[in-house]
C-alpha cells in the first residue's frame, strides 16, 4: 500500500531545511517518552500501541452486534459529544456515499446514521423524534465519564422515546452503550437497565479513541469495514515507529508545525479539497484544540473546506495577518470520472476544459490556491492520500494522533488532558443549580 506522504515545499521561504534537525534531540525524546510511557499525561498514551496490540476480539463482537442492529435498523443515532462522536462522524462522512442517508440505493442494507447529543438545540431533538417514527430504530450512547450534560440530556429524552414506543425489554434490546469499565452515571444505568455494553479503554482519552468500539461501532453499522481501518492503523503504527526525523513525514509535520509556531504562525487551517473530509477536520480540531491548547500556548487549529471557502475565507487567508499557514489534506485520487463535454456554441465559455475531469480541475485550483498563499506569506503543509477509504481513514487517524502527541511534548504541554473544559460546565451548572 502506498504511504501518506508530506510535501513541504511550500514552507521553503520560511524554514531552511537544516531548521528541521535542530530538533532531532527533543524529537527523540518525545518519541521515547510517548512508546515508553514517560511523559506528561502517560496514563492516557493507551492509543500509542493500539494499533499493534489491536484487540480483534473485540473487534468481533463490535462486529456482530453491528451485524444484528442493522438487521433490525431504520435509523441509527449515536448519542454523544467531542471524541465520543467526531471520530465516527468523521468516519462515516468520508466512507459512505454522500447521499448515503437520503437515498436507499446508495444506503443498501444499512440504516439511516444520525447524531445527537452534540449541542442543546431543543428544535433539533424535538424534529430528531419525529424522523424516528419513519422507521425501526436503535440507539448507541458513548459517553466515557457517562456524566457529560449534552449527550446524557439528549439520552434521557430518547430513553424515555424508545420506552414508551418498544416497551422497557425490546427498548434495552435496541442500546448499546460505549463507557468506562467500571465507573459513572452510564455504566450504572446500563448495568440497571441490561444494555449491552461497549469499553472505553481506562487508558485512552476520548479524542484518542477513534480506533475503539468508541468509534467502531457506528462505522460498522454504517457498513465501514472496520478490518480495513484497523489495517491501515497498524501500517501506519508500523511505518510511523521511527524517531529519526528524516525518516518519519508524521515527525516531520509535528516539527514544521512547531518551527512555524515559534516564527508567529499561530493558525493552522486544515484545508480539504474534498468534502468527504469535511467531519475530518472537525475530528482534527477537537483532536488538536484540547491536546495543546493550555498553559497559554497552542497553535489555533482551524478547518476550511475549499474551494467553497475561497469563496469567503480566502481572502482573508491572502491579506489579512500573517498569522496563519495552511496543510492541505489532498486526495490523489477521488475515483470520479465525469469529464467535461464540449458545447459547439460555448455560451459558457468553459469549452477550454473540455475532456478534462473534475477532479483534474480541482487539482489545479489546490496547486494554485497553494502558490498563491505562499506568495501572501501564508506558508502551506501538503499531506497526500492515495485515497479516501477505510485503510487510509485507519492510516490518517493515527498519523495524526501521533503527530498531535509528539508536538504537544514538544510544545512542552500535557497533550492528554483537557482541564479548560471544566470552566464552562462550573458556571452552567451553578447557574442551573446543580446540587454539588
Ligand atoms: O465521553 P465523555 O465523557 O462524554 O466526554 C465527551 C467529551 O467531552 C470532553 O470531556 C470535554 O468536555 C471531551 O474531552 C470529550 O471528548
Amino acid at each position: 500500500m502506498e504511504k501518506i506522504s508530506l510535501d513541504a515545499g511550500y514552507l521553503k521561504n520560511m524554514i531552511g531545511e537544516e531548521e528541521l534537525f535542530d530538533w532531532e534531540d527533543p524529537v527523540e525524546k518525545a518519541h521515547y517518552d510517548l512508546h515508553n510511557e514517560m511523559g506528561k499525561g502517560n496514563d492516557f498514551v493507551g492509543w500509542v500501541n493500539q494499533p499493534r496490540d489491536f484487540d480483534m476480539e473485540e473487534l468481533e463482537k463490535v462486529q456482530e452486534t453491528a451485524k444484528r442492529l442493522r438487521e433490525n435498523t431504520d435509523i441509527f443515532l449515536v448519542v454523544g459529544i467531542g471524541g465520543s462522536y467526531l471520530g465516527a462522524k468523521a468516519g462515516i462522512e468520508m466512507l459512505t456515499p454522500f447521499f448515503y442517508n437520503d437515498s436507499e440505493k446508495l444506503r443498501g442494507e444499512g440504516p439511516r446514521v444520525y447524531f445527537a447529543g452534540h449541542h442543546l438545540s431543543g428544535r433539533y431533538l424535538e424534529e430528531l423524534l419525529q424522523v424516528l417514527e419513519e422507521g425501526e430504530v436503535s440507539i448507541n450512547i458513548i459517553s466515557k465519564s457517562g456524566t457529560t450534560t449534552e449527550p446524557a440530556v439528549a439520552f434521557r429524552i430518547l430513553k424515555n422515546y424508545m420506552e414508551n414506543r418498544y416497551g422497557k425489554k425490546e427498548a434495552a434490546k435496541r442500546i448499546v452503550a460505549t463507557t468506562d469499565r467500571e465507573k459513572g452515571a452510564l455504566k450504572e444505568l446500563a448495568d440497571k437497565e441490561c444494555y449491552e455494553t461497549f469499553i472505553v479503554p481506562d487508558d485512552i482519552g476520548g479524542r484518542y479513541s477513534v480506533l475503539s468500539p468508541v468509534g467502531m461501532l457506528p462505522m460498522a453499522v454504517a457498513g465501514i469495514n472496520v478490518e480495513d481501518i484497523v489495517k491501515g492503523a497498524k501500517d501506519a503504527y508500523a511505518q510511523l515507529l521511527e524517531p529519526e526525523i528524516k525518516k518519519n513525514p508524521c515527525y516531520q509535520y509535528s516539527v514544521y508545525r512547531n518551527i512555524l509556531y515559534g516564527k508567529g504562525k499561530k493558525i493552522e487551517i486544515l484545508a480539504n479539497f474534498d468534502p468527504r473530509l469535511t467531519y475530518f477536520g472537525e475530528w482534527f480540531k477537537q483532536l488538536f484544540g484540547e491536546s495543546e491548547g493550555k498553559e497559554g500556548k497552542g497553535i489555533f487549529p482551524a478547518t476550511l473546506n475549499f474551494t467553497t471557502d475561497l469563496h469567503s475565507m480566502g481572502q482573508y487567508i491572502q491579506e489579512g495577518e500573517r498569522t496563519l499557514f495552511v496543510t492541505v489534506l489532498r486526495v490523489e485520487d477521488e475515483e470520479a470520472e465525469t469529464t467535461i463535454a464540449k458545447d459547439h456554441k460555448n455560451l459558457d465559455g468553459l469549452n477550454y476544459l473540455t475532456g478534462k475531469t473534475l477532479g483534474e480541475i480541482n487539482e489545479k485550483a489546490l496547486q494554485g490556491t497553494l502558490a498563491a498563499h505562499y506568495e501572501g506569506e501564508v506558508p502551506g503543509m501538503i499531506l497526500t492520500l492515495p485515497k479516501l477509504d477505510a485503510y487510509y481513514f485507519g492510516y490518517m487517524v493515527y498519523f495524526f494522533m501521533k503527530a498531535c502527541g509528539l508536538s504537544g511534548y514538544l510544545l512542552g504541554v500535557n497533550p492528554f488532558d483537557q482541564p479548560g473544559v471544566e470552566a464552562y460546565k462550573k458556571n452552567m451548572f451553578r447557574l442551573l443549580g446543580k446540587p454539588q
